[in-house]
Protein backbone atom coordinates (compact mmCIF):
# COMPACT_ATOMS: atom_id res chain seq x y z
CA UNK A 1 0.00 0.00 0.00
CA UNK A 2 1.30 3.65 -0.74
CA UNK A 3 1.12 6.05 1.76
CA UNK A 4 -0.40 8.41 -0.60
CA UNK A 5 -3.57 6.10 -1.08
CA UNK A 6 -3.95 6.00 2.62
CA UNK A 7 -7.03 7.82 3.83
CA UNK A 8 -6.47 9.91 6.89
CA UNK A 9 -8.49 11.90 9.24
CA UNK A 10 -8.40 13.85 12.32
CA UNK A 11 -10.10 13.51 14.91
CA UNK A 12 -10.12 14.98 18.61
CA UNK A 13 -6.97 17.22 17.60
CA UNK A 14 -4.80 13.96 16.64
CA UNK A 15 -4.63 12.03 13.56
CA UNK A 16 -6.43 8.38 13.13
CA UNK A 17 -5.62 6.10 10.04
CA UNK A 18 -8.88 5.34 8.64
CA UNK A 19 -8.15 1.22 8.20
CA UNK A 20 -10.48 -0.54 5.14
CA UNK A 21 -11.49 -3.56 6.49
CA UNK A 22 -11.11 -6.29 4.17
CA UNK A 23 -14.31 -8.63 3.46
CA UNK A 24 -14.04 -11.60 1.20
CA UNK A 25 -17.54 -11.84 -0.07
CA UNK A 26 -16.92 -9.95 -3.64
CA UNK A 27 -14.09 -11.97 -4.56
CA UNK A 28 -15.16 -15.41 -3.47
CA UNK A 29 -18.68 -14.24 -5.73
CA UNK A 30 -16.02 -13.93 -8.77
CA UNK A 31 -14.94 -17.15 -8.41
CA UNK A 32 -18.60 -18.63 -7.96
CA UNK A 33 -19.26 -17.07 -11.07
CA UNK A 34 -16.25 -18.27 -12.89
CA UNK A 35 -16.89 -21.97 -11.90
CA UNK A 36 -21.02 -21.36 -12.23
CA UNK A 37 -19.99 -20.70 -16.15
CA UNK A 38 -17.93 -23.50 -16.34
CA UNK A 39 -20.25 -26.05 -14.94
CA UNK A 40 -23.42 -24.79 -17.27
CA UNK A 41 -21.01 -25.76 -20.13
CA UNK A 42 -20.18 -28.47 -18.55
CA UNK A 43 -23.31 -30.22 -18.11
CA UNK A 44 -24.53 -29.62 -21.74
CA UNK A 45 -23.71 -31.64 -24.40
CA UNK A 46 -21.44 -33.09 -25.69
CA UNK A 47 -19.83 -33.19 -21.79
CA UNK A 48 -22.73 -34.08 -19.70
CA UNK A 49 -20.41 -33.60 -16.70
CA UNK A 50 -21.39 -32.33 -13.53
CA UNK A 51 -18.14 -32.60 -11.17
CA UNK A 52 -18.31 -34.05 -7.95
CA UNK A 53 -16.63 -33.57 -4.80
CA UNK A 54 -16.75 -36.31 -1.92
CA UNK A 55 -16.26 -35.11 1.45
CA UNK A 56 -14.50 -37.66 4.14
CA UNK A 57 -16.35 -36.45 7.60
CA UNK A 58 -15.05 -38.70 10.72
CA UNK A 59 -16.80 -38.31 13.93
CA UNK A 60 -18.68 -35.45 14.83
CA UNK A 61 -16.21 -32.01 15.73
CA UNK A 62 -19.04 -29.30 16.00
CA UNK A 63 -16.54 -26.87 13.93
CA UNK A 64 -15.92 -29.59 10.89
CA UNK A 65 -19.66 -29.75 10.65
CA UNK A 66 -20.05 -25.82 10.05
CA UNK A 67 -17.32 -25.72 7.80
CA UNK A 68 -18.74 -29.00 5.64
CA UNK A 69 -21.95 -27.49 5.57
CA UNK A 70 -20.53 -24.37 3.92
CA UNK A 71 -18.65 -26.70 1.51
CA UNK A 72 -21.72 -28.40 0.61
CA UNK A 73 -24.10 -24.90 -0.08
CA UNK A 74 -21.75 -23.05 -2.26
CA UNK A 75 -21.03 -26.18 -4.13
CA UNK A 76 -24.80 -26.36 -4.75
CA UNK A 77 -25.10 -22.73 -5.75
CA UNK A 78 -21.60 -22.87 -8.48
CA UNK A 79 -23.28 -26.61 -9.66
CA UNK A 80 -20.97 -29.18 -8.12
CA UNK A 81 -22.39 -31.80 -6.67
CA UNK A 82 -21.15 -32.95 -3.36
CA UNK A 83 -21.29 -36.64 -1.22
CA UNK A 84 -20.81 -36.62 2.27
CA UNK A 85 -18.95 -39.71 3.52
CA UNK A 86 -19.55 -40.31 7.57
CA UNK A 87 -17.35 -42.36 9.35
CA UNK A 88 -17.89 -42.95 13.54
CA UNK A 89 -15.69 -41.10 15.61
CA UNK A 90 -14.14 -44.65 16.88
CA UNK A 91 -13.68 -45.75 12.96
CA UNK A 92 -10.40 -48.07 12.44
CA UNK A 93 -7.53 -46.19 10.26
CA UNK A 94 -8.05 -49.37 7.17
CA UNK A 95 -11.91 -48.78 7.56
CA UNK A 96 -11.13 -45.17 6.31
CA UNK A 97 -8.50 -46.24 4.33
CA UNK A 98 -10.99 -48.59 2.51
CA UNK A 99 -12.95 -45.28 1.65
CA UNK A 100 -10.25 -43.51 0.49
CA UNK A 101 -9.21 -46.20 -1.57
CA UNK A 102 -12.81 -46.72 -3.16
CA UNK A 103 -13.39 -42.75 -4.01
CA UNK A 104 -10.42 -42.39 -5.76
CA UNK A 105 -11.84 -45.73 -7.85
CA UNK A 106 -14.90 -44.09 -8.34
CA UNK A 107 -14.64 -42.52 -11.73
CA UNK A 108 -18.22 -40.50 -10.55
CA UNK A 109 -15.69 -38.77 -8.35
CA UNK A 110 -13.38 -35.57 -9.12
CA UNK A 111 -12.39 -34.38 -5.72
CA UNK A 112 -12.08 -36.26 -2.42
CA UNK A 113 -10.94 -34.09 0.82
CA UNK A 114 -10.89 -35.49 4.20
CA UNK A 115 -11.87 -33.05 6.48
CA UNK A 116 -9.56 -32.27 9.40
CA UNK A 117 -8.52 -32.62 12.00
CA UNK A 118 -9.10 -36.30 12.95
CA UNK A 119 -10.15 -37.76 16.14
CA UNK A 120 -7.44 -38.53 18.69
CA UNK A 121 -7.00 -41.84 18.36
CA UNK A 122 -6.46 -41.37 14.59
CA UNK A 123 -4.25 -38.31 14.92
CA UNK A 124 -1.24 -39.86 14.04
CA UNK A 125 -2.46 -41.29 10.58
CA UNK A 126 -3.23 -38.06 9.11
CA UNK A 127 0.12 -37.75 6.77
CA UNK A 128 -1.15 -41.29 6.02
CA UNK A 129 -4.17 -40.97 5.31
CA UNK A 130 -3.86 -37.50 3.12
CA UNK A 131 -1.35 -39.31 1.12
CA UNK A 132 -3.66 -42.25 0.09
CA UNK A 133 -5.97 -39.60 -1.67
CA UNK A 134 -5.30 -39.80 -5.35
CA UNK A 135 -2.99 -36.43 -6.79
CA UNK A 136 -5.89 -36.49 -9.67
CA UNK A 137 -8.48 -36.03 -6.79
CA UNK A 138 -6.72 -33.86 -4.30
CA UNK A 139 -8.83 -30.77 -4.30
CA UNK A 140 -7.36 -29.56 -0.72
CA UNK A 141 -3.94 -29.79 -2.80
CA UNK A 142 -2.09 -31.36 -0.14
CA UNK A 143 -0.56 -34.41 -1.28
CA UNK A 144 3.29 -34.52 -1.58
CA UNK A 145 2.54 -34.34 -5.54
CA UNK A 146 0.79 -31.31 -5.65
CA UNK A 147 2.50 -29.12 -3.04
CA UNK A 148 5.59 -30.18 -5.11
CA UNK A 149 4.28 -28.42 -8.15
CA UNK A 150 3.37 -25.29 -6.40
CA UNK A 151 6.85 -25.55 -4.89
CA UNK A 152 8.71 -25.10 -8.44
CA UNK A 153 5.64 -22.82 -9.46
CA UNK A 154 4.18 -25.34 -11.79
CA UNK A 155 0.90 -25.65 -10.17
CA UNK A 156 -2.40 -26.86 -11.95
CA UNK A 157 -4.17 -26.34 -8.26
CA UNK A 158 -3.25 -24.72 -4.96
CA UNK A 159 -3.68 -24.72 -0.97
CA UNK A 160 -6.99 -23.17 -0.89
CA UNK A 161 -6.46 -21.14 1.93
CA UNK A 162 -3.24 -19.63 1.28
CA UNK A 163 -4.21 -18.54 -2.20
CA UNK A 164 -7.20 -17.04 -0.87
CA UNK A 165 -4.93 -14.73 1.30
CA UNK A 166 -3.47 -13.75 -2.31
CA UNK A 167 -6.53 -12.92 -3.93
CA UNK A 168 -7.78 -10.77 -1.13
CA UNK A 169 -4.42 -8.83 -1.54
CA UNK A 170 -5.39 -8.85 -5.76
CA UNK A 171 -8.77 -7.67 -5.16
CA UNK A 172 -7.62 -4.66 -2.96
CA UNK A 173 -4.48 -3.85 -5.06
CA UNK A 174 -1.64 -4.85 -2.53
CA UNK A 175 0.99 -6.00 -4.28
CA UNK A 176 3.79 -8.31 -3.05
CA UNK A 177 6.65 -8.26 -4.89
CA UNK A 178 9.23 -6.59 -3.11
CA UNK A 179 7.94 -6.50 0.30
CA UNK A 180 8.24 -7.71 3.44
CA UNK A 181 5.45 -10.68 4.15
CA UNK A 182 5.27 -11.73 7.76
CA UNK A 183 3.55 -14.96 8.22
CA UNK A 184 2.62 -16.03 11.88
CA UNK A 185 2.17 -19.83 11.91
CA UNK A 186 3.80 -22.24 10.10
CA UNK A 187 1.44 -24.98 9.08
CA UNK A 188 1.23 -27.27 6.58
CA UNK A 189 -1.82 -26.12 4.84
CA UNK A 190 -1.51 -22.59 5.60
CA UNK A 191 1.78 -21.26 6.73
CA UNK A 192 4.20 -22.94 4.59
CA UNK A 193 2.15 -23.12 1.57
CA UNK A 194 1.48 -19.11 1.59
CA UNK A 195 5.37 -18.73 1.98
CA UNK A 196 6.20 -20.49 -1.38
CA UNK A 197 3.24 -18.56 -3.30
CA UNK A 198 4.86 -15.85 -1.61
CA UNK A 199 8.57 -16.12 -2.77
CA UNK A 200 7.04 -17.26 -6.11
CA UNK A 201 5.75 -13.50 -6.24
CA UNK A 202 9.25 -12.30 -5.09
CA UNK A 203 7.98 -10.97 -1.68
CA UNK A 204 10.54 -10.84 0.68
CA UNK A 205 9.07 -13.41 3.20
CA UNK A 206 9.09 -14.10 7.10
CA UNK A 207 7.71 -16.95 8.76
CA UNK A 208 7.19 -16.63 12.28
CA UNK A 209 6.25 -19.37 15.24
CA UNK A 210 5.81 -19.53 18.60
CA UNK A 211 9.12 -19.97 19.36
CA UNK A 212 10.26 -16.78 17.24
CA UNK A 213 12.11 -14.12 19.74
CA UNK A 214 11.13 -10.55 19.91
CA UNK A 215 8.29 -11.21 17.88
CA UNK A 216 6.96 -7.68 18.10
CA UNK A 217 10.44 -6.18 16.16
CA UNK A 218 9.51 -8.86 13.16
CA UNK A 219 5.66 -8.14 12.67
CA UNK A 220 6.33 -4.50 13.08
CA UNK A 221 8.37 -4.46 10.24
CA UNK A 222 6.36 -5.85 8.43
CA UNK A 223 4.35 -4.56 5.14
CA UNK A 224 1.67 -7.56 5.23
CA UNK A 225 1.04 -9.38 7.95
CA UNK A 226 -0.99 -12.62 8.12
CA UNK A 227 -1.74 -14.19 10.61
CA UNK A 228 -2.89 -18.13 11.69
CA UNK A 229 -2.51 -19.36 14.91
CA UNK A 230 -5.58 -20.43 15.99
CA UNK A 231 -5.65 -18.32 18.99
CA UNK A 232 -8.38 -15.99 19.46
CA UNK A 233 -7.90 -12.01 19.36
CA UNK A 234 -4.02 -12.78 19.72
CA UNK A 235 -2.64 -9.79 18.11
CA UNK A 236 -3.40 -6.15 18.84
CA UNK A 237 -2.14 -3.08 17.97
CA UNK A 238 1.09 -3.73 19.77
CA UNK A 239 2.46 -5.99 16.93
CA UNK A 240 1.66 -3.77 13.83
CA UNK A 241 2.72 -0.69 12.27
CA UNK A 242 0.36 1.90 10.92
CA UNK A 243 0.87 1.02 7.14
CA UNK A 244 0.70 -2.23 7.74
CA UNK A 245 -2.06 -4.80 5.46
CA UNK A 246 -2.85 -7.65 7.84
CA UNK A 247 -4.81 -10.41 6.95
CA UNK A 248 -6.48 -12.62 9.80
CA UNK A 249 -6.91 -16.37 9.04
CA UNK A 250 -7.65 -17.73 12.09
CA UNK A 251 -11.11 -18.97 12.87
CA UNK A 252 -11.85 -19.20 16.53
CA UNK A 253 -15.05 -20.13 18.52
CA UNK A 254 -15.71 -17.89 21.84
CA UNK A 255 -18.51 -18.40 24.12
CA UNK A 256 -21.25 -15.75 23.65
CA UNK A 257 -21.43 -13.80 27.19
CA UNK A 258 -24.74 -12.21 25.92
CA UNK A 259 -26.15 -15.79 24.16
CA UNK A 260 -30.09 -15.50 25.73
CA UNK A 261 -31.47 -18.92 25.35
CA UNK A 262 -35.05 -18.12 25.77
CA UNK A 263 -35.02 -15.19 23.37
CA UNK A 264 -33.62 -17.94 20.92
CA UNK A 265 -36.41 -20.33 21.61
CA UNK A 266 -38.58 -17.19 20.87
CA UNK A 267 -36.59 -16.64 17.24
CA UNK A 268 -36.86 -20.28 16.40
CA UNK A 269 -40.76 -20.18 17.30
CA UNK A 270 -41.66 -16.61 15.88
CA UNK A 271 -38.96 -16.03 13.68
CA UNK A 272 -36.17 -12.80 13.99
CA UNK A 273 -38.61 -10.07 12.12
CA UNK A 274 -41.69 -10.60 15.23
CA UNK A 275 -38.99 -11.01 17.75
CA UNK A 276 -36.78 -7.86 16.78
CA UNK A 277 -39.72 -5.79 16.44
CA UNK A 278 -41.09 -6.62 20.12
CA UNK A 279 -38.01 -5.97 21.27
CA UNK A 280 -37.42 -2.92 19.96
CA UNK A 281 -40.56 -1.53 21.33
CA UNK A 282 -39.96 -2.96 24.72
CA UNK A 283 -36.27 -1.89 25.10
CA UNK A 284 -37.11 1.58 22.78
CA UNK A 285 -34.43 0.71 19.84
CA UNK A 286 -34.49 1.34 16.41
CA UNK A 287 -35.82 -1.84 14.42
CA UNK A 288 -32.39 -2.34 12.75
CA UNK A 289 -30.58 -1.95 16.74
CA UNK A 290 -33.29 -4.44 17.89
CA UNK A 291 -31.96 -7.13 14.84
CA UNK A 292 -28.77 -6.57 15.89
CA UNK A 293 -29.15 -7.24 19.57
CA UNK A 294 -31.44 -9.84 19.00
CA UNK A 295 -29.40 -11.61 16.20
CA UNK A 296 -25.89 -11.58 18.57
CA UNK A 297 -27.83 -13.09 21.56
CA UNK A 298 -29.08 -16.37 19.97
CA UNK A 299 -25.71 -17.69 19.10
CA UNK A 300 -24.21 -19.39 22.02
CA UNK A 301 -20.81 -18.93 20.20
CA UNK A 302 -19.23 -16.99 17.86
CA UNK A 303 -16.28 -16.58 15.36
CA UNK A 304 -13.70 -14.13 16.13
CA UNK A 305 -9.86 -14.37 14.15
CA UNK A 306 -6.69 -14.29 15.58
CA UNK A 307 -6.60 -10.48 15.26
CA UNK A 308 -7.80 -8.36 18.10
CA UNK A 309 -10.21 -6.53 15.25
CA UNK A 310 -11.47 -3.70 16.86
CA UNK A 311 -8.12 -2.69 18.71
CA UNK A 312 -6.75 -2.52 15.30
CA UNK A 313 -9.26 0.04 13.48
CA UNK A 314 -7.28 3.37 13.02
CA UNK A 315 -3.83 1.47 13.77
CA UNK A 316 -3.21 0.08 10.63
CA UNK A 317 -3.95 0.61 6.66
CA UNK A 318 -6.28 -2.35 6.67
CA UNK A 319 -7.36 -5.31 7.97
CA UNK A 320 -9.43 -8.45 6.64
CA UNK A 321 -12.64 -9.35 8.64
CA UNK A 322 -13.75 -12.97 10.22
CA UNK A 323 -16.03 -14.46 9.65
CA UNK A 324 -16.57 -13.12 6.25
CA UNK A 325 -12.68 -12.51 5.05
CA UNK A 326 -10.17 -15.19 3.91
CA UNK A 327 -12.60 -18.17 5.14
CA UNK A 328 -15.02 -17.56 2.56
CA UNK A 329 -11.99 -18.05 -0.71
CA UNK A 330 -11.10 -21.15 1.45
CA UNK A 331 -14.37 -22.43 0.26
CA UNK A 332 -14.81 -21.05 -3.20
CA UNK A 333 -11.34 -22.37 -4.19
CA UNK A 334 -12.02 -25.74 -3.10
CA UNK A 335 -15.04 -25.59 -5.68
CA UNK A 336 -12.57 -24.25 -8.23
CA UNK A 337 -9.58 -27.25 -7.78
CA UNK A 338 -12.66 -29.84 -7.89
CA UNK A 339 -13.51 -27.96 -11.30
CA UNK A 340 -9.64 -27.72 -12.17
CA UNK A 341 -9.49 -31.79 -11.16
CA UNK A 342 -12.23 -32.31 -13.65
CA UNK A 343 -11.02 -30.64 -16.45
CA UNK A 344 -7.82 -32.44 -16.01
CA UNK A 345 -9.38 -35.76 -15.93
CA UNK A 346 -11.14 -35.36 -18.56
CA UNK A 347 -8.57 -33.80 -20.68
CA UNK A 348 -10.61 -31.06 -21.74
CA UNK A 349 -9.01 -27.50 -22.48
CA UNK A 350 -9.43 -24.71 -19.51
CA UNK A 351 -9.69 -21.78 -21.90
CA UNK A 352 -13.38 -23.50 -23.40
CA UNK A 353 -14.33 -23.37 -20.00
CA UNK A 354 -13.68 -19.57 -19.33
CA UNK A 355 -10.82 -20.10 -17.58
CA UNK A 356 -8.00 -17.83 -17.74
CA UNK A 357 -4.35 -18.70 -19.33
CA UNK A 358 -2.89 -18.57 -16.10
CA UNK A 359 -5.00 -21.53 -14.79
CA UNK A 360 -3.05 -23.14 -17.73
CA UNK A 361 0.65 -23.23 -15.73
CA UNK A 362 2.39 -25.39 -18.20
CA UNK A 363 2.04 -23.15 -20.98
CA UNK A 364 3.56 -19.95 -18.64
CA UNK A 365 7.15 -18.55 -19.22
CA UNK A 366 8.70 -20.61 -17.09
CA UNK A 367 12.22 -21.50 -18.86
CA UNK A 368 13.95 -19.29 -16.16
CA UNK A 369 13.15 -21.24 -13.20
N1 LIG B 1 -9.14 -31.22 4.69
C1 LIG B 1 -9.44 -30.00 5.11
N2 LIG B 1 -9.56 -29.00 4.22
C2 LIG B 1 -9.87 -27.74 4.62
O1 LIG B 1 -9.98 -26.82 3.78
C3 LIG B 1 -10.09 -27.50 6.02
C4 LIG B 1 -9.95 -28.57 6.91
N3 LIG B 1 -9.62 -29.80 6.44
N4 LIG B 1 -10.12 -28.38 8.23
C5 LIG B 1 -10.47 -27.08 8.77
C6 LIG B 1 -10.06 -25.91 7.89
C7 LIG B 1 -10.86 -24.64 8.10
N5 LIG B 1 -11.62 -24.45 6.88
C8 LIG B 1 -12.61 -23.49 6.68
C9 LIG B 1 -13.68 -23.70 5.84
C10 LIG B 1 -14.71 -22.78 5.72
C11 LIG B 1 -14.68 -21.60 6.42
C12 LIG B 1 -15.81 -20.64 6.29
O2 LIG B 1 -16.76 -20.88 5.59
N6 LIG B 1 -15.77 -19.52 6.99
C13 LIG B 1 -16.83 -18.54 6.96
C14 LIG B 1 -17.84 -18.78 8.08
C15 LIG B 1 -17.21 -19.05 9.41
C16 LIG B 1 -18.11 -18.97 10.63
O3 LIG B 1 -19.08 -18.18 10.61
O4 LIG B 1 -17.81 -19.65 11.62
C17 LIG B 1 -16.19 -17.17 7.09
O5 LIG B 1 -15.02 -17.09 7.50
O6 LIG B 1 -16.87 -16.20 6.81
C18 LIG B 1 -13.61 -21.37 7.26
C19 LIG B 1 -12.59 -22.29 7.38
C20 LIG B 1 -11.31 -25.43 6.01
N7 LIG B 1 -10.41 -26.26 6.51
Amino acid sequence: MQKTNKRICKILGGFLTETIIIKGKETADLIKDRIRLATTKLAQDPFNIQPKLAVILVGHNPASEIYVKQKVKYAAEVGVLTEIHRLDEEVDFDTLLALIKKLNADESVNGVILQLPLPLHLKPYTYKAMIAIDSKKDADCFNPKNIGLTFLDRANIVPCTSHGVLQLLDQYNVEVQGKHVVIVGASNIVGKPLALELINRNATVSVCNIHTKNIRNITKSADILVVAIGHAKFFDHSYVNEDCVVIDVGINQLFNKSYNPELKAEVEMFGLEKVAREFAATNKLTLEEATDKVSNSIKEQFTVGDVDFHDLLGKCAMVSKVPGGVGLLTVANLLHNTLILTLLQKKLDFTDFGLERRYIRDNRDLSHK
